[in-house]
């Protein structure tokens, strides 16, 4: 198991925020951990990198207790805080990334030929004498995902890597992540409130509410169990009138006089197959895009199925 954690719980004097967790995640897979606001993600991501003590139970990253093994540990994982730096501020990015390598011990060939494969991959090579204080953030973000993964880590814990990026650099940023684990097979530890971030990277989610567990399955057995609506947008070769009345699916919205309709369904109650058979008889489809239902919409759905708690 790459982690482990059992009976996890960590106090704030009066705010439980982690209640009593039970997990294990296996070498090699990829699981997103999502939850509302204060749920408890972030402490739970500290606890298993040894930066904050348990006040009960046991977590094990890499085989290791955290805290007293850190060190080590640091040496087996990368960790990227997407709202904090791990990098020099004042320094170029290419200096913070020879400060990691001698901290991590890398012999300078092998450094210097993963530093080239990352900048490589990530578009680092505009920037790398740049100071970080001056870079973008989507620039600052690339540079703290290589850091993470100059040592070459069997684990990466990403807390909300892609907040506050924009459209093209969270897609870049996913597309890189899912090449390096295609390429090194690391581990994945994923907290995020960005559905698209589960849905391209991971294969399984847990859902955290309060500190306890809420869920532990497949994104899609989520979406089911909660009922969400996924939106099947149809852009047409003509204009038609609006496309209501298909079985199992509300017409939610027309754009572009009819160019453009969208098509909301329960999976469970139709699918986008039986959409496009109903739709053939009244337009022709041009293209086809499905959305996923929000992470909030999602999780507060699924917290609402839970009450009332004990
Ligand atoms: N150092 C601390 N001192 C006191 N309370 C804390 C501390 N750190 C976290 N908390 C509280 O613990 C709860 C869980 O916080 P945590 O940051 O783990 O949530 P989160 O799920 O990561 O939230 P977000 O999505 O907003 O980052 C919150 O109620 C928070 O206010």
């Amino acid at each position: 198991m790459i982690i482990e954690v059992e009976g996890l719980r960590r106090r704030f004097k009066a705010v439980t925020a982690v209640d009593g967790l039970t997990f294990t995640i296996p070498a090699g897979a990829a699981v997103g951990y999502i939850g509302a606001n204060g749920a408890g993600k972030s402490t739970t991501i500290k606890m298993l990198t040894g930066i904050l003590k348990p006040t009960e139970g046991v977590a094990r990253t890499c085989g290791l207790e955290p805290l007293r093994h850190r060190r080590q540990l640091a040496r087996r994982i990368g960790v990227v805080f997407g709202q904090r730096s791990q990098l020099w501020w004042d320094l170029p990015l290419r200096d913070s990334f020879r400060a990691l390598a001698a901290i991590h011990r890398l012999a300078r060939p092998a450094a210097a030929s993963r530093l080239a494969e990352l900048a490589e991959r990530l578009d680092l090579g505009e920037f790398l004498d740049t100071p970080v204080r001056q870079l973008s953030l989507g620039q600052r973000i690339r540079g703290e995902v290589a850091a993470a993964l100059l040592h070459s880590p069997e684990l990466l814990i990403l807390d909300e890597p892609t907040i506050g990026l924009d459209v093209l650099s969270k897609e870049r940023l996913r597309v890189f992540l899912i090449e390096q684990r295609a390429l090194h097979g690391t581990s994945l530890f994923l907290a995020t409130h960005d559905m698209d971030d589960v849905h391209r990277l991971t294969e399984r989610v847990l859902v955290v509410d309060h500190g306890r567990l809420a869920f532990d399955g497949t994104l899609a057995g989520l979406t089911e169990q909660v009922g969400a609506e996924r939106i099947v947008v149809l852009d047409l070769t003509e204009p038609a009138g609006p496309l209501d009345g298909v079985p199992g699916a509300r017409l939610a919205g027309v754009e572009g006089g009819g160019l453009r309709q969208r098509l909301s369904f329960r999976p469970g109650e139709t699918t986008v197959a039986a959409i496009l058979t109903a739709v053939a008889a009244r337009a022709q489809v041009h293209d086809l895009t499905i959305e996923e239902p929000d992470i909030e919409a999602v999780v507060r759905r699924l917290y609402l199925s839970r009450e009332p708690r004990s």
